[in-house]
């Protein structure tokens, strides 16, 4: 029985399906069986009110998040926004999430949803770069497999070796997003790039993060229709890096750096190699920051003292069995020179970089650990992704489809429309994630979609997309962030601290997001202009759901629920708040922390140098 090609097969979701169970039918037999046994009619997702033309793009520029969910709890699985006239589907039910990343480019495609990415973003011409796209994937995914980490790995961890000292000061106070933020971009950037784009003339590496980092914050607005005139500070950042990655390419060693082979491969234009490799640059740095941040502040939480503590003698473990002890002081075993009864100044004459077979040691055991998904460090690592995962991921209808969802209803879309699901509000549904999605708990299960092939089964879920379309450089990414996390436990103990910042920020590292809403207050909290004059305007001329679902404006007693809800989100992960809330209204990326997180940082000794 062939299948109507504009249908598809979304019936996958074994567990949730009464009717496959009761009649023990294949994928197929069940999703006919939906179709015309029970006859299901066909509808397009609801159209959430909105404002004229601006339809819903200021509550959901506004609110991020928070305002996807809100939609979700009142209008169900499958809704549609209006952006500024372009539609976007939203869908939540698991089958559906399956075929978005599954179905193939004729059915749903990936370029159409992008292009305001590459193109605006980044400035690469679809006409051209397209054709070359999945040539360029398929050659970044093969530079970064696993057998090719060992060195990348033993690479970081001598720009770890190097910068730590610098970055987590011997008792002091650091503020835990900015260290890891340098510690990551630093080293990273001179694994993939190479040394010289760290080495620009006027400031150098530390210039390059303040300029990269500047142009991040500014990326989910360039995307935007807004024109680019005003948005002056992302116009500078973004012409900054692009004349430094130009000229990083004349350097000879950039040729046998991963991006260099990767430009060599390519076969791009030379006027648009700085183009693509900002595009490597961003996606390289944007998410791994945080995940590495996130992933050591989870490990960090009192309740998961328990976690750090395993993480670290995993290590020891492996260093004890390879006979490496002798060089190596375990790290679970020794003591934050705070509670030794050295001098500080004794403390910070110890501080010089490890020996080099000791780092040596305790980087390819950390390295094992990483790479290997049972492991506790890595589970940790996925966990904490899958807690702070990014807001949206996008396709396009490339023509007119009937997507089936778990429970055999039927939503159809027209060619052209584009389709987002949300991995955030996705990961935080106690269907997918049992028993308590909002708990931090790296024995949970994975999650499994269909029949696991378009999203690979794994507890950090959605993280990572699809498809063919899925990052290529995942396993880098697991591995790096993995092993920072192992290197800085075992360099420092790390503890919060309630005081606020007692040192004077660096330039280039203050912090991001102090300004932006975390909670969308009126979401929660009412209706705070509900008397003014203009909102009774607006609500008048047209009328209240528009104004309602259009400026994001909810009433206190009909978001009560919605509220907690929302007040967990921010604090995911961790009950008691310790950790800074993570900023909701970002769609694209890992989330950031909307505030400081201050920590004492005490160098671990080595009861050698003792
Ligand atoms: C925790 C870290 C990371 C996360 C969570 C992440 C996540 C993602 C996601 C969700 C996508 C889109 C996939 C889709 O739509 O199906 C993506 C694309 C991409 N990622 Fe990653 N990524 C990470 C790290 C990295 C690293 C380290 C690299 C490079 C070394 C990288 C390179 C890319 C590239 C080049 C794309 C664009 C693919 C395209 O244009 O089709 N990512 N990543």
């Amino acid at each position: 029985m062939m299948r109507k090609k504009s249908e598809i097969a979304c019936c996958s979701h074994k567990r949730d399906c009464k009717m496959r169970k009761l009649l023990q039918a294949d994928d197929v037999s069940c999703n006919y069986l939906h179709l015309f046994v029970l006859g299901r009619k066909t509808k397009e997702a609801l159209r959430i009110p909105g404002l004229p033309l601006l339809g819903n793009v200021v509550a959901l520029g506004k609110y991020g998040v928070a305002y996807i969910s809100k939609c979700r709890s009142k209008f169900g699985d499958s809704f549609t926004l209006s952006l500024c006239g372009q539609r976007m589907t939203f869908l939540f039910d698991p089958a559906m999430i399956d075929a978005f990343f599954k179905s193939p480019d004729s059915e749903i495609t990936f370029r159409p949803a992008v292009e305001q990415f590459t193109q605006r973003v980044f400035g690469l011409p679809s006409k051209e770069f397209f054709p070359k796209h999945a040539h360029i994937l398929r050659d970044l995914r093969h530079l970064l497999v696993p057998s090719e980490l060992l060195g990348h790995a033993m690479k970081l961890t001598s720009k770890f070796n190097f910068l730590r000292v610098s970055l987590f000061l011997c008792d002091g106070q650091v503020e835990l997003f900015s260290a890891v933020r340098s510690l990551v971009f630093r080293s990273a950037v001179a694994v993939l790039f190479g040394d010289s784009l760290l080495s620009i003339p006027d400031g150098g590496a530390e210039e390059l993060e303040h300029t990269f980092f500047a142009f991040e914050e500014g990326f989910e607005l360039a995307a935007s229709p807004i024109p680019h005139m005003f948005q002056p500070g992302f116009c500078t950042s973004r012409q900054k890096l692009l004349t430094w990655l130009e000229a990083a390419c004349k350097d000879p060693a950039f040729r046998e750096t991963t991006c260099g082979k990767l430009v060599e491969m390519s076969g791009l234009r030379s006027t648009l190699v700085p183009h693509m490799l900002l595009a490597v640059l961003w996606a390289s740095q944007a998410n791994t920051v945080p995940a590495t941040f996130w992933s050591l502040a989870m490990l960090m939480l009192p309740e998961n003292k328990d976690y750090a503590e395993t993480v670290l003698s995993d290590v020891d473990d492996i260093v004890m069995k390879r006979g490496d002890s002798n060089n190596v002081v375990l790290a679970a075993s020794t003591k934050p020179c705070s509670e030794s009864s050295m001098e500080s100044s004794d403390r910070l004459s110890m501080e010089p970089v490890l020996k080099d077979e000791q780092l040596s040691a305790i980087a390819k055991a950390s390295f094992q650990l990483a790479t290997d998904r049972r492991s506790l460090i890595s589970r940790c690592v996925a966990e904490a992704i899958r807690l702070r995962v990014h807001s949206i991921d996008l396709r396009m209808a490339a023509q007119d489809i009937t997507l089936i969802s778990s429970s055999g209803s039927k939503v159809s879309l027209p060619k052209g429309r584009l389709m987002a699901i949300c991995p955030f509000e996705t990961h935080h549904c106690s269907d997918l994630f049992p028993p308590e999605a909002f708990r931090f708990n790296p024995n949970r299960q994975h999650l499994v979609l269909g029949d696991g092939t378009a999203v690979p089964p794994s507890l950090s879920g959605l993280a990572f997309g699809g498809g063919p379309y899925r990052c290529p450089g995942r396993f880098f990414a697991e591995m790096e962030v993995a092993l920072f996390v192992q290197l800085i436990l075992w360099h420092v103990d790390l503890t919060f601290t309630n005081e606020t910042a007692v040192f004077k920020e660096e330039p280039g590292t203050e912090h991001q997001n102090n300004q932006s809403t975390v909670l969308p207050t009126n979401l929660t909290h009412g209706r705070p202009q509900a008397g003014s004059t203009l909102s009774k305007v607006l609500h008048l001329l047209i009328g209240d759901e528009a104004v309602v679902w259009g400026l994001g404006v909810f009433d206190v007693a009909a978001s009560e629920t919605g509220s907690k809800l929302l007040q967990r989100w921010i604090n995911s992960g961790d009950e008691d708040g310790l950790l800074p809330p993570c900023n909701l209204q970002r769609l694209v990326g890992i989330k950031v922390p909307s505030e400081p997180c201050y920590v004492r940082a005490m160098v671990r000794h080595s009861k050698s140098s003792l």
